[in-house]
């Protein structure tokens, strides 16, 4: 197998980095890799421009070894080449929410058996703008936070850096909503906005049910949009999040489509994250990929 291996050196703490080698070794020693090109990235859309240089036949696999913010830097470099090489991701993030999602390994062995003995999946990617995402794109009350919080604090503190950011944020966003129009097929929603995210699979910011009925292969965005309430109901709804039952809660609408815009009304300078990286601001046209770029999951993983 001719194998190129995305490194993202910084992200997470650093830990499954440092067993990178004995993945390689392992699968090396057993003839599973024949040819490894490894590229380390040092700054933000390093992948995505290694990945433009190369050409569908020049490798078997692509590695990612990094977070969600790695991830779609390499989705963007597939899909913007057009290349239809599959990718097998290390999870090396802080919070790995499409690692976690897919089932991914993070230990040595693991890793392995997914490399050797694990299966290729067709997966949806989403396009928003002009860029493509693998996981959420989200807007509003603590969206911010991953992008917010700096690489060097995850490198130390890890997930604890996120949540020292959002009690940081807390008390500035508790309050805020955004008045936004959604549109979709026929459909215009106006809503007073607390958050909303655009989800390829159930999970974002570690929260594992925040789109219970995301299926990653259907074709489909699940979109979960949280309207303004008064703060105890609001509390209450993000309590039901942690259980996925928030999606029924009257205060929240939640929907599927394989195409939205949002235009912000009468505001300006709202960011969107983007697999946990600023993804700029508002308007956003959303389009679905269907079964766009392919996966190297573990066989047990439950898509097919
Ligand atoms: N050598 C480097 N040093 C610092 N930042 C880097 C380096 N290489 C890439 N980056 C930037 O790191 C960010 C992505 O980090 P990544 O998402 O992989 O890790 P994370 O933020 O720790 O994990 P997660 O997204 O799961 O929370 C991107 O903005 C990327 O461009």
């Amino acid at each position: 197998m001719r194998v190129k291996i995305i490194n993202n050196p910084s992200s997470g703490r650093t830990t499954i980095q440092k067993s990178l080698h004995a993945v390689v070794g392992k699968l090396v020693l057993d003839g599973v890799f024949k040819y490894i090109d490894t590229f380390n990235t040092s700054k933000k859309f390093d992948a995505t421009n290694e990945l433009l240089n190369i050409n569908d036949g020049d490798y078997d696999l692509i590695v990612a070894v990094g977070g969600d913010g790695t991830l779609n830097e390499v989705v963007n470099g597939v899909m913007k080449s057009g290349i239809n090489t599959p990718v097998a991701l290390i999870p090396a993030g802080t919070v790995n929410d499409f690692g976690n999602f897919l089932s991914i390994p993070t230990d040595v062995e693991g890793l392995c058996s997914m490399i050797k003995n694990g299966k290729i999946v067709d997966v949806d990617i989403g396009k928003v703008n002009d860029n493509y995402f693998a996981n959420v794109a989200a807007a509003g009350f603590l969206t911010d936070v991953p992008f917010k919080a700096s690489v060097d604090a995850k490198t130390t503190f890890g997930k604890f850096a996120y949540y020292a950011e959002a009690v940081k944020e807390l008390q500035k966003q508790i309050f805020n909503s955004i008045p936004l129009e959604f549109k979709y097929y026929d459909k215009t929603l106006l809503c007073d906005t607390y958050l909303f995210a655009v989800l390829n699979t159930s999970s974002t910011g570690g929260f594992r049910s925040f789109a219970p009925h995301a299926k990653i292969n259907d074709g489909m965005f699940d979109v979960c949009i949280i309207k303004k309430s008064d703060i105890i109901d609001a509390a209450s709804i993000f309590l039901k999040i942690i259980r996925g039952e928030h999606i029924n809660d009257e205060n929240v609408v939640y929907f599927q489509t394989d195409k939205l815009s949002v235009n912000p009304i009468d505001c300006s300078d709202i960011h969107i994250d983007i697999d946990g990286e600023d993804g700029g601001l508002l308007p956003v046209t959303f389009q679905m990929m269907p079964k766009a770029m392919k996966f190297l999951v573990p066989k047990h993983c439950k898509i097919d």
